[in-house]
């Protein structure tokens, strides 16, 4: 391993523009919906500027001494603005949200897809850290301000826009007023926002390390009563709390600081406005209902430039945050998928070409490998620990992409090549269900034969079954059960190529010897490579490859290598020498 301590490499983060192609995609097929949601929002806001109209029309009506009766229509007229306003903007609303909800499950469902295909070195060299932040805190994050604040965010920016264009109608003179409020506002969201960020994110740390003096506190417990500490972590934990506190003392100073400022650009457009209609009205230009529908439209703009504003923040890491997970479908796709592993030509056999291939940057631990694996054949892979067998299995299932030279594999519909490693996982569900994850619609007569074909009868033993739940909180499975569900998965499948990596390593004899039926099974009539874990495996296959020190320095079958003399002679004259006091494994 290279002692090279290079920042981890993280998964690319999709550009702007990228984002947007990636969202047009996604809402393109939406569009007619999402559309008639924002008609219908502007709607909302459009309707929303009759009441202003309403009371200036009132305000007219009283300035010229006119009958009570003139009041009835522009009240009427007032309640029903009132009530359509509030109707438009809840249906605009939920109409938005049947648009946007499902096209961000929609991406959630390809950066996972995305996510699951990743080449294992971009994830490795990335930290798993970073790919489970991304599906799940930026997931929430996005998720949180489409349900809760774009809505908003959208309707605010329609009511602002409309009311412009409401003011302009009235006269072009009120919302050129109106405007002169707009530098101070985009001063001030600009000055909130270089302020409150690095205080939120000082914050945040300070929770962070709140939490930790408080876990450590817990943990400690015993140690901390045994040593008479109590009071000093007591202390740490106060400190912390005291720091964490602070900052969101400050949050709120600078929120309430910014909001002061709002208001402040507030006054300024509205006594602009006043000073207009003053005029205005002095030289007969406009009259008192006109005036008064102008202020009322500008105090209309409060609100929604306070929600847009307030929310502006939130709605830019939202965006972050979809880069990130935009960021996961536009990570290279793994060789599986790739143009040299079959998708091209109807490509038989299983084939490395000089291949060379290394970990992160570290040095080569394999060097020019090539070999070819005809139709049906079995080549056994052994070598010393460490001499790379390990890491060719990897690169011939596709996990992995080499430096240099190519990996063949053939192609054909379905996933062509499975590799079993002894890392098993056992997921949360029932034996069927982990078996089945191969071939979701695979039915329970197929799991059971799947079972029954690795030896696995010890399944319809257990009382519940292949219904019986296994993985975290489940029936604990010995390490050798769990290879036998692996190798049952391969069975339903049913790859032409299994690439076999110490699958029967597990276990002692008895379990060793049921295991290797196991694999006989899965293999049968199938294309295969098999990291030889015990020389016996090896023996039995058609070629046999000897590696040493990520080269290839044999090869050929069992009688031939003997009888060559070289590193597999001496290797199986030493293993057949210890086969009888060890478990069996160099
Ligand atoms: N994830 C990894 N990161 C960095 N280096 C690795 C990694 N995995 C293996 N190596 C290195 O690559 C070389 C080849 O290892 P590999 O596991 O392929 O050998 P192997 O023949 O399968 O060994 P074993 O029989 O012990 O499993 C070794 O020097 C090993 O230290």
């Amino acid at each position: 391993m290279s002692g090279a301590a290079t920042e981890p490499v993280l998964l690319p983060v999709a550009t702007a523009a990228q984002v947007r192609r990636e969202v047009r995609a996604l809402l393109w097929g939406r569009r007619g919906a999402l559309l008639a949601a924002v008609a219908v929002l502007l709607a909302g806001s459009a309707v929303g500027l009759a009441g202003p109209a309403a009371i200036g029309q009132i305000a007219q009506a009283i300035a010229d001494r006119r009958g009570a009766g003139a009041l009835a229509v522009p009240v009427a007229l007032l309640a029903v603005a009132a009530l359509a306003a509030a109707v438009t903007t809840w249906a605009g609303t939920v109409l938005l949200a049947r648009v946007v909800l499902p096209a961000l499950g929609q991406l959630r469902e390809r950066a996972l897809a995305a996510a699951v295909g990743l080449p294992l070195d971009a994830v490795e060299s990335g930290g798993t850290g970073d790919l489970v932040a991304r599906l799940t805190g930026d997931v929430e994050q996005v998720g949180d301000v489409v349900q809760g604040v774009l809505g908003r965010f959208i309707g605010a920016g329609l009511t602002i826009l409309a009311t412009l264009g409401g003011l302009a109608v009235l006269d072009w003179r009120f919302a050129a007023a109106g405007l002169l409020a707009l530098p101070l506002q985009v001063a001030a969201l600009r000055w909130y926002l270089r302020t409150s960020r690095p205080i939120y994110a000082e914050g945040r740390a300070a929770d962070g390390r709140r939490a930790a003096a408080l876990l450590a506190g817990f943990t400690a417990l015993p140690t901390l009563r045994a040593l008479g500490l109590g009071r000093r972590q007591r202390d740490r934990i106060a400190a912390a709390s005291q720091a964490s506190m602070e900052y969101e003392l400050r949050a709120v100073r600078v929120a309430t600081r910014f909001y002061g400022r709002l208001n402040v650009a507030e006054f300024v457009g509205l006594g602009a406005i006043l000073l207009v209609a003053y005029l205005l009205v002095r030289s007969g230009l406009a009259g008192i209902g006109a005036a008064t529908t102008a202020a009322l439209f500008f105090a209309r703009l409060f609100d929604p430039i306070n929600v847009a504003l307030g929310v502006f923040d939130e709605i830019q890491q939202a965006i972050a945050g979809l880069g990130r997970l935009v960021g996961i479908t536009r990570a290279a796709p793994g060789p599986a998928r790739g143009p040299d592993h079959g998708e091209t030509l109807p490509q038989r056999e299983l084939a490395a070409d000089g291949v060379r291939f290394g970990y992160g940057d570290g040095p080569d631990v394999l060097h020019d490998v090539t070999l070819r694996v005809p139709p049906g054949q079995h080549v056994a892979v052994v070598g010393a620990s460490g001499s790379g067998k390990s890491s060719l299995a990897s690169l011939l299932a596709g996990l992995r992409r080499p430096r240099a030279g190519r990996i063949t594999a053939p192609g054909g519909p379905g996933r062509a090549v499975a590799l079993v490693t002894q890392e098993t996982h056992l997921f949360a569900g029932t034996i069927a269900d982990n078996v089945r994850l191969a071939r979701p619609d695979a039915t329970a007569e197929q799991v059971a034969a799947a079972l029954d074909a690795v030896g696995a009868g010890w399944v319809a033993a257990l009382p519940a079954g292949a219904d019986c739940l296994v993985g975290s909180g489940g029936h604990a499975l010995t390490p050798s059960q769990a290879q036998q569900l692996a190798l049952a998965r391969v069975v339903l499948l049913d790859p032409a190529v299994v690439v076999l990596d110490e699958a029967t390593a597990e276990g002692g004899s008895d379990a060793a010897r049921a295991l290797d039926r196991a694999a006989e099974a899965v293999l049968r009539g199938r294309t295969a490579v098999i990291v030889a874990h015990r020389l016996s495996q090896a023996a039995g296959a058609g070629t046999i490859l000897v590696m040493d020190a990520g080269r290839v320095v044999e090869h050929g079958t069992h009688a031939d290598l003997i009888a060559a003399q070289g590193p597999y002679a001496r290797l199986w004259a030493a293993w057949s020498l210890g086969r009888g006091t060890s478990s069996g494994s160099w």
